[in-house]
């Protein structure tokens, strides 16, 4: 195990993180190549790069050194260190913040860490594995595939190493880091070139303390909420999307056919896609559920200039045909049964550690309807359990609508059988999926977590976000399944007073006004609506005026 590097100031400046991990990958494939004589070439290229640059006497150790980091023996910080320009200088006048990165880049040795998809078969060993450079959703055997980390490179750095270089770039600017999701790109893929990416800053949602919800409604000290949906297209899937969009870019720089990128949805991954892709000028097409999803998530893909097909059937039957059509055309897949997506999902888990100082809260509970996110969540905590940043797993709830529920059936089966059901409507309609593409994935992180599944009413989710809300949220109603599942568990005392409790919060509530006018004007059919505030309705005089006032705040 390694030592901590030293943490030094960069001398001058304080506008970059003084701890980095850069990349000088290639621009061929090379997730599957660790041969030495690869390894020796790149870096040979690296240095041939940076030759320039470098002192006689700084070149011969950046050799020595960073031959002893491709053979995982030297943290790659003390390399970076002995890169004359990178802690010296800013950003040249003409100079745009990629220009920068390439520009310090180039005198940076490649790094060493690397990610290939494997099957998704826990327990079954297997020789079968692909570049991420390869178009591949499913194994030979048809399984779902995982992005596998080449942990023996990982874990040549100490926890602590991971833990300052984390922190080193939170907050900042620098390209790609300042992302939430790229500021742990050694951890998300790799390999990519720091050009490639496609980002917007993702992540570094904010986790806030719940003070008066928890205390006033569930006798709890330590509820927290981790806001996703304070992102750019107001949802989570933005963190996957960045990782998935920004991979595409790249082969389509290496000339892959791929002539643009495709998803089903219920409003929220649309959006991400439509969204990312724009920025990158990459084609996006949508197939949407006609009069599924909210308007606010409607009109997302179409702003940003998606091929935008509204579908008459549900989403189940939207993912169908996806799949037949990217089988088919050369359309990259988006959703999440692309494991691509879910490195940048994980990274969520990652954020929350980080956020409580590397601490573990006792339960984090998700909304789940595809049920990738599920999954992304355990895989992030379990990779900072693997790399010793953490002790311990926390139990994963995970929240469905009782409309669209077969997890929780297969749950209250003891996982025995799975079976896909038809949902029906639900207020929470980004989670109105009856044939979960990650079945297998959440099943697995569910077990291996002793985790939970429960599930709420269209009457139970809309009071919860209602209750949230007039404690000063703006929840959108996946966050209301989450709150509800809470709120049974602190009922059953499955979760105790005192447990630190995280709730994921998917998406923005201001994507779903209409449910929420709907239920505050007390007009949502078979729903009593007990937490309505709709607006007082008064005469245009001061007397209508302070009657009203008196009446309701109980005023003589
Ligand atoms: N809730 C999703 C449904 C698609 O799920 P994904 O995990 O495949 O993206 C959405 O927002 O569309």
């Amino acid at each position: 195990m390694m030592a901590m590097p030293a943490l030094s100031a960069a001398p001058g400046v304080g506008v970059r993180p003084v701890v980095s991990v850069p990349s000088c990958s290639t621009s061929s494939s090379s997730s599957l190549r660790s041969s030495s004589s690869v390894g020796q070439a790149r870096l040979s290229r690296c240095l041939w790069q940076g030759e320039k640059k470098l002192s006689l006497l700084g070149r011969k150790r950046v050799l020595e050194t960073v031959a002893s980091a491709e053979l995982n023996t030297v943290p790659l910080s003390e390399v970076a260190s002995e890169s004359p320009a990178r802690n010296s200088d800013r950003r040249l006048d003409n100079e745009d913040i990629k220009q920068e990165a390439r520009r310090h880049n180039r005198n940076e040795p490649c790094t060493t860490f690397s990610a290939k998809y494997v099957p998704f078969s826990p327990g079954i060993v297997t020789s079968e594995e692909y570049s991420l450079d390869e178009v591949i959703y499913r194994s030979k055997t048809g399984a779902l595939l995982d992005v596998q980390h080449d942990y023996s490179a990982l874990k040549k750095y100490d926890a602590n190493y991971w833990k300052n270089l984390f922190d080193s770039r939170v907050g900042k600017t620098t390209w790609p880091y300042g992302s939430g999701v790229w500021s742990k790109k050694e951890w998300v893929l790799p390999e990519i070139d720091n050009d490639d990416i496609v980002s917007v800053f993702e992540g570094n949602s904010n986790l806030f303390w719940a003070e008066r919800f928890g205390k006033e409604f569930l006798q709890m000290n330590d509820l927290w909420v981790k806001h996703c949906g304070i992102s750019h297209t107001g949802s989570f899937k933005d963190l996957g999307m960045t990782v998935l969009v920004s991979q595409v870019n790249r082969l389509r720089r290496l000339k892959k056919p791929v002539v643009g990128v495709g998803c089903a949805s219920t409003g929220d991954t649309s959006a991400a896609l439509s969204a990312y892709c724009a920025a990158a000028g990459i084609p996006a097409i949508v197939f949407l559920p006609a009069n599924k999803i909210s308007i606010a998530q409607l009109v997302q893909p179409i702003a940003n200039g998606a091929l935008v097909l509204s579908l008459d059937t549900d989403f189940d039957g939207c993912m169908r045909l996806i799949r037949e059509v990217t089988a088919e055309l050369p359309i990259y897949l988006a959703n999440s049964l692309n494991s691509l997506r879910l490195e940048g999902q994980k990274t969520a888990a990652i954020e929350i550690c980080q956020q409580f100082d590397w601490q573990v809260p006792d339960w984090v509970i998700v909304p789940g309807g595809n049920l990738g996110n599920i999954y992304a969540f355990y895989k992030g905590f379990h990779m900072c359990k693997e790399l010793g940043l953490i002790d311990r797993i926390p139990r994963l709830v995970c929240a469905q609508a009782a409309n669209a529920n077969p997890l929780y059936r297969a749950y209250k089966d003891g996982f025995e059988n799975f079976k896909p059901i038809t949902a029906t409507s639900t207020f929470a309609s980004a989670i109105q999926i009856g044939d979960p593409v990650s079945i297998d994935r959440a099943v697995y992180a569910l077990k291996n977590c002793n985790g939970i599944v429960e599930e709420a009413t269209e009457e139970e989710l809309m009071d919860a976000c209602a209750v949230a809300d007039q404690t000063g949220m703006f929840t959108c109603p996946h966050t209301g399944v989450a709150l509800t599942a809470l709120m049974k568990l602190r009922k059953q005392g499955v979760i105790g007073p005192n447990d630190r409790t995280v709730v994921v919060s998917t998406a923005h509530g201001l994507k779903f006004t209409q449910s929420k006018i709907g239920y505050h004007s007390k007009e949502l059919e078979g729903l009593a609506s007990t937490h309505a505030n709709p607006p007082v309705a008064v005469r245009d005089d001061f007397g209508s005026v302070m009657d009203v006032l008196r009446q309701k705040l109980s005023l003589r």
